[in-house]
């Protein structure tokens, strides 16, 4: 299978002059699960804004499937969870909004029940279904955002800062169900905490809105001096190792860290 996406020359520029992309290029093949990370600022939003098909970059293009630069055209194969979860929740109900894709797609209302009892359960949204959504609270609000994306299964999934608002318990359902969808993932985040556990590929951007680093998970996340010169600094498992223990063998995640520790 080819690639899902696949972006050149990238360059945006916002009316005013601010310039967020600078030509990049980015090849994704399907199944990858990338990181998109970069200080406040780089460019994240604005990269996940043109491969959603959102706005139009000011120079290059983006193909999809291999088959067309239409975003329009794969609309339903595209699921894109920007940062505010207000600009998904705008039916009546929780409920309406989990199965608004499911219907748009044209799914049978047995198949858009049974994803919305799934989904609303794993994220703790079953006795919230039938409220107004602005009757949630942050996480709340921020779980059902998650939802409503998932609830088409979309084959390629674009995610902004899925975690915010939300409490320990439901980041783990989150990076559960991020890490076991079954399609292309790209999440951008500033926070590199997680990166481990839902991406096998780290794209790190610049400032300037270039790509800096691409690669495995270690050797980008370990690679302080990298992160540091780009505004963010690696997990809290690495920092407190490194130096310590060799870098192949830096503990990324909490788990891994325990792991090293017993078998001392
Ligand atoms: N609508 C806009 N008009 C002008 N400049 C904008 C606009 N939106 C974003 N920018 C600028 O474009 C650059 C990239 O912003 P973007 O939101 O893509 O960064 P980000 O990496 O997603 O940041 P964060 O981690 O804070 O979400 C920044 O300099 C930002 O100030």
């Amino acid at each position: 299978m080819g690639p899902v996406i696949e972006a050149r020359g990238l360059t945006h520029e916002y009316p005013d002059g601010t310039r967020a992309l600078s030509d990049l290029d980015l090849t994704v093949e399907t199944g990858e699960q990338i990181a998109v990370i970069g200080a406040n600022g780089s460019g994240k939003s604005t990269l996940q804004l043109v491969l959603g098909g959102l706005i139009e970059p000011t120079a290059g293009s983006v193909e999809y499937f291999g088959e067309t630069s239409d975003a329009e055209a794969v609309r339903e194969r595209l699921g894109v969870l920007l940062q505010d979860p207000d600009d998904y929740l705008f039916n009546t109900t929780v409920r309406e909004d989990i199965q608004y894709g499911p219907a748009q797609l044209g799914l049978s209302q047995a198949v858009a029940e049974r994803r919305t009892e799934e989904l609303a359960s794993t994220l703790g949204l079953a006795e919230l279904l039938d409220r107004p959504p602005f009757r949630l609270s942050g996480g709340e609000k921020q779980r059902a955002a998650v939802a409503s994306v998932l609830s088409f299964a979309p084959e390629v999934l674009l995610v902004d800062e899925p975690l915010g608002a939300v409490d320990a318990h439901y980041r783990v359902k989150i990076l559960d169900l991020l890490a076991n969808h079954a399609g292309t993932t790209l999440v951008f985040t500033p926070t590199l905490e997680y990166v481990p556990e839902i991406a096998n590929r780290v794209i790190c951007i610049s400032r300037e809105g270039t790509i800096v680093a691409d690669g495995d998970v270690r050797d980008v996340l370990t690679d302080q001096s990298l992160l540091e010169r780009h505004g963010l600094r690696p997990p809290p498992t690495v920092q407190l190792f490194d130096g310590i223990v060799d870098r192949e063998q830096l503990p990324l995640t909490v788990s891994e860290a325990r792991q090293y520790l017993t078998e001392k």
